[in-house]
């Protein structure tokens, strides 16, 4: 006999990129019975029923969260607690709600208000994506071999914290758990500030008077084209991971800046010891990350075998 899966009936609240991975890999893992989705979008409401990744679709998020004995809210931070705040009363005793925003502080602070004492909120981000959005955008191998970090509120939440940890597993990810102060600021280094950079390179390309666009296209098929893959990432989800991780971009803005200028400084001073040494320095840097099998921000896996690369 099949092992009975993880949860009776989880609640998916926003289809897009995570939403639908998620509802994809946690049918294929048999990790949950009844899987329920919703989003206030009908288009996407629609298109989710078509591609038939989830058993029932609900009309409002309140409809999809009761009876659920999972939730999660997979929509752009900045929506995260009027979702809290419209499912919060329709939890049910034993409930586990959790969300996999890419910023914790502001995330824990809109939604815990709305969370009942019967009910467990376990924050939640997987560092897997890419830069497509939408239910079509989503894949059930997404997060294998990805980590992903549980920001437990309370010691007394151990079980729960368990629990949403071996769905994840079963989703194929290696579980972290951490603080959620420290979460924003390791995020804001190793993803916030770099997808900041990129959208700021891009930017600064597009409007230099002396290359023209054209030349901006022709000739990307460099380092730069790298930094264009992460300068497409979704405008609306990314505004609202700056707005709330406002205090941890800046300060290691504050950093980059500074070492930007000692840069710029090497430059103009013709000193090569100090660029040869930094550049030694974070290519080692790689070779690490690409050693521990981390060197993909992208990873193909099935999808591009059915879905040919746009790049
Ligand atoms: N894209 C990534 O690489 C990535 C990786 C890890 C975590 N995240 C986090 O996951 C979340 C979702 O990102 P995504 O890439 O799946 O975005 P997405 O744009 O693909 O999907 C978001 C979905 O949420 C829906 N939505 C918005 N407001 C809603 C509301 N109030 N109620 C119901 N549905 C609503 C939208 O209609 C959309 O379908 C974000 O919080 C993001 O920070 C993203
Ligand atoms: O691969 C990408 O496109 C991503 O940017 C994924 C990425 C990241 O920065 O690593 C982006 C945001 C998330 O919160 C987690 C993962």
């Amino acid at each position: 006999m099949a092992d009975a899966p993880l949860f009776d009936r989880v609640a998916i609240i926003g289809l897009g990129l995570i939403g639908s991975s998620i509802a994809r890999a946690a049918k294929a893992g048999g990790l949950v019975g009844t899987l329920v989705a919703v989003d206030r979008d009908p288009a996407v409401r629609a298109r989710v029923a078509e591609l038939g990744i989830a058993d029932v679709v609900a009309e409002t998020a309140a409809e999809a969260a009761e009876d659920a004995d999972l939730v999660i809210v997979c929509t752009p931070v900045g929506a995260c607690g009027a979702v809290a705040a419209e499912i919060g009363a329709r939890l049910k005793p034993g409930a586990i709600l959790s969300d996999v925003g890419s910023v914790k502080g502001a995330v824990v602070r809109d939604m815990a208000p709305h969370v009942p004492p019967y009910a467990t909120f376990v924050p939640a981000h997987p560092i897997a994506g890419t830069e497509d959005s939408g239910p079509d955008a989503g894949f059930a191998e997404l997060f294998r071999g990805r980590w992903a970090i549980l920001t437990p509120l309370s010691p007394a939440d151990a079980s729960d914290v368990a629990r949403l940890g071996a769905f994840w597993e079963g989703m194929g990810a290696m579980v972290d758990t951490m603080s959620v102060e420290h979460h924003d600021l390791v995020f804001a280094i190793v993803s916030h500030v770099p997808h900041l950079i990129a959208y700021n390179i891009v930017g600064t390309a597009a409007d230099l008077e002396e290359v023209t666009q054209q030349e901006v296209i022709k000739y990307s098929a460099s380092g730069f084209r790298d930094f264009t893959r992460i300068a497409s990432s979704d405008p609306t989800m990314w505004r609202d991971v700056f707005l709330n991780n406002r205090e941890a971009v800046l300060e290691v803005l504050g950093r980059f800046t500074e070492d930007l200028t000692a840069l710029q400084r090497a430059i103009r001073w013709g000193e090569g010891d100090a660029l040869f040494n930094l550049f030694t320095r974070t290519r080692a840097i790689r070779r690490s990350i690409v050693e521990q099998g981390q060197d993909t921000a992208a990873p193909d896996f099935g999808r591009r075998a059915t879905a040919p690369a746009k790049d």
